[in-house]
């Protein structure tokens, strides 16, 4: 059945890369729950921005897309999978799917800028032929060409982001989630790190970044949605980072 088979696969095509119908979570040990019957379709090559004041539920949000937290109502869908149905020996296969930046790095500090990329290779299996090819490839495209030797405390913090930034990348994730890349990292310095976030996305990524940036958010014009104690109160595509009233 050609016919059917199609409409299948068009269904999938246009399906959200993420998908939050009526999600509700509440930590346990807080009155407040920390999203309330969030919706937000974000689909395929995407930049979206995640704006609102602390503890307005931005990083609960990206714990729920990694499945390190479960909704307490609602369904949640990533790249297609009800993330309540995937099964928690999927689940890794899931995260390779999705790239981490956080505001703090994380990169290893006794391996060297190649290494601390070639290691998120390494942990999945793929052949040093293989590795030897792209991470130099990764390494050029955020920017750090001809510092492949340099280790993580002989760079400047805007590199150290640019080398966890290549390592969250080098395996052509789905999704690239960044919680506050820009948080520790000088206002010039910080243009630069949109700019490889920027590229990224051109490549397909969808970019989900939660940030209290404004001068960031008003330079990109991408989509925002605001959260406010765990509700969404603004989705707005080309937005700013605080309402123009
Ligand atoms: N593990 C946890 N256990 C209990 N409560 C939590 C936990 N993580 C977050 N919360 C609470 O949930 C709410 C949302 O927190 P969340 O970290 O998602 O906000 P945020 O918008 O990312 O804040 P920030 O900008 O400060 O990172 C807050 O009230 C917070 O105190």
């Amino acid at each position: 059945m050609v016919g059917s088979d199609t409409r299948h696969h068009n269904l999938r095509e246009h399906a959200p890369v993420i998908n939050f119908d009526n999600v509700t979570k509440r930590y346990p040990t807080q009155k407040r729950p920390a999203l309330e019957d969030v919706s937000i379709q974000v689909e395929k090559g995407e930049f979206l921005f995640l704006v609102g004041p602390s503890g307005s539920g931005k990083s609960t949000f990206l714990r729920l897309v990694l499945k390190e937290e479960r909704p307490n109502d609602g369904r949640i869908h990533v790249a297609g999978k009800d993330l309540a149905r995937l099964s928690n020996w999927k689940v890794p296969h899931l995260r390779r799917r999705i790239g981490c930046v956080f505001q703090d790095f994380r990169l290893l500090p006794n391996k060297d800028v190649f290494e601390n990329v070639a290691f998120a290779l390494e942990v999945i299996g793929k052949p040093r032929r293989f590795i030897r090819k792209v991470v130099p490839e990764v390494v050029e495209l955020v920017g750090l060409e001809g510092k492949a030797d340099r280790m993580p405390d002989e760079l400047s913090g805007g590199e150290q982001q640019r080398v966890a930034i290549a390592r969250a990348f080098v395996n052509r994730p789905m999704i690239l989630l960044a919680d506050e890349p820009t948080g520790n990292i000088d206002p010039a310095t910080s243009i630069g790190i949109m700019k490889v976030l920027d590229r990224i996305n051109r490549t397909g990524t969808t970019v989900v970044m939660a940030t209290h940036d404004a001068a960031i958010v008003d330079s990109m014009r991408k989509r925002v949605v605001e959260l406010e104690e765990g509700k969404v109160v603004r989705d707005q595509s080309r937005g700013v980072y605080g309402q123009a009233y």
